[in-house]
């Protein structure tokens, strides 16, 4: 059983920690200084704790999932090991900032919220990572190794992503709500056809375009919905999104430079 430290149960560390409780591999350990967010992991947690050196002595896998900013101060308060490994998952922050102040080994991830619930999409770096970590990221969902360079992209397109998915997901509704459906089920049905349509590229061996086509009637009503789509700049905004994301996860790392 692998002993997993979560520092910083928020939005992140609190969807990590619920998907690894979901399988029965860990005996996880909740640390934060906030009472509200340790209660709201409380039952996917083992234990919970404010106090950060004592929560991560017996880790094998320590995560460091506080803000940006706050990380160096918590990077004060630990005394890991060599044979400890430490997880950073921060948008911006660099590897070797961290590895600089500990002597753990360290991997620097970059996951999103779809941990929840097994369904991850996320980047590691191959400087550092682990087969320990390798096996957490796998039980959460799917991850690829790349290099540090191509983090701040990687921090846009999935770390970012699930935020320009629920947006597009809410247009789809909104369409339906507007053509007399029920919000409820508008939802319903938009969420749920992002979930299908995403299981098919991932599974399906044909092209996205080749995959329109096989959803395209000739004369039919897609190919009406899509001439729209083409014809719009609907793309190009999510590759500007993609774009800005990453020109800010960029200038969230300068400012480690500096230091
Ligand atoms: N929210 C997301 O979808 C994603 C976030 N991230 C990264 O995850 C990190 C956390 O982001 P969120 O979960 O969104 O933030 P959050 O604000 O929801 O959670 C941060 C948690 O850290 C706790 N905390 C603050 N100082 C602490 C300390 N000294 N010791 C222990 N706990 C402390 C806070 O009480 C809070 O519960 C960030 O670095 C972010 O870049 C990465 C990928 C996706
Ligand atoms: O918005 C942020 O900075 C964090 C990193 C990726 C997702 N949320």
């Amino acid at each position: 059983m692998t002993r997993v430290s979560v520092i910083g149960c928020g939005n992140m560390g609190g969807a990590l920690l619920r998907g690894l409780a979901r399988t029965d591999s860990y005996h996880l350990t909740a640390i934060d200084l906030d009472p509200d967010a340790l209660a709201g992991v409380a039952d996917a947690a083992d234990e919970t704790t404010d106090d950060t050196a004592a929560g991560v002595t017996d880790a094998d896998v320590v995560v460091l999932a506080v803000k940006p900013n706050v990380a160096e101060a918590v990077l004060g308060d630990l005394d890991l090991s060599p044979d400890q490994q430490l997880v950073t998952l921060a948008a911006g922050l660099p590897r070797g900032f961290v590895a600089e102040r500990t002597d753990a080994t360290v991997v620097r991830i970059m996951p999103n919220l779809g941990a929840e619930t097994g369904d991850v999409a996320a980047a590691a770096t191959t400087e550092g990572l682990t087969d320990e970590v390798r096996a957490m990221l796998d039980d959460v969902g799917e991850f690829v190794e790349i290099d540090e360079s191509l983090m701040d992209v990687s921090t846009a397109v999935n770390g970012s992503g699930p935020a320009f998915a629920f947006y597009l997901i809410d247009a789809m509704k909104r369409g339906g709500v507007e053509g007399g459906l029920d919000p409820d089920q508008a939802e319903t049905l938009a969420a749920q056809t992002f979930k299908g349509a995403a299981e098919t590229v991932l599974r399906d061996d044909r092209s996205v375009d080749e995959l329109i086509d096989a959803v395209c009637s000739p004369k039919g009503t897609t190919i009406e919905g899509m001439e729209v789509l083409w014809d719009s700049d609907a793309d190009a905004a999510v590759v500007d999104a993609v774009a800005a994301a990453e020109e800010r996860s960029r200038e969230l790392a300068e400012a480690f430079d500096d230091e």
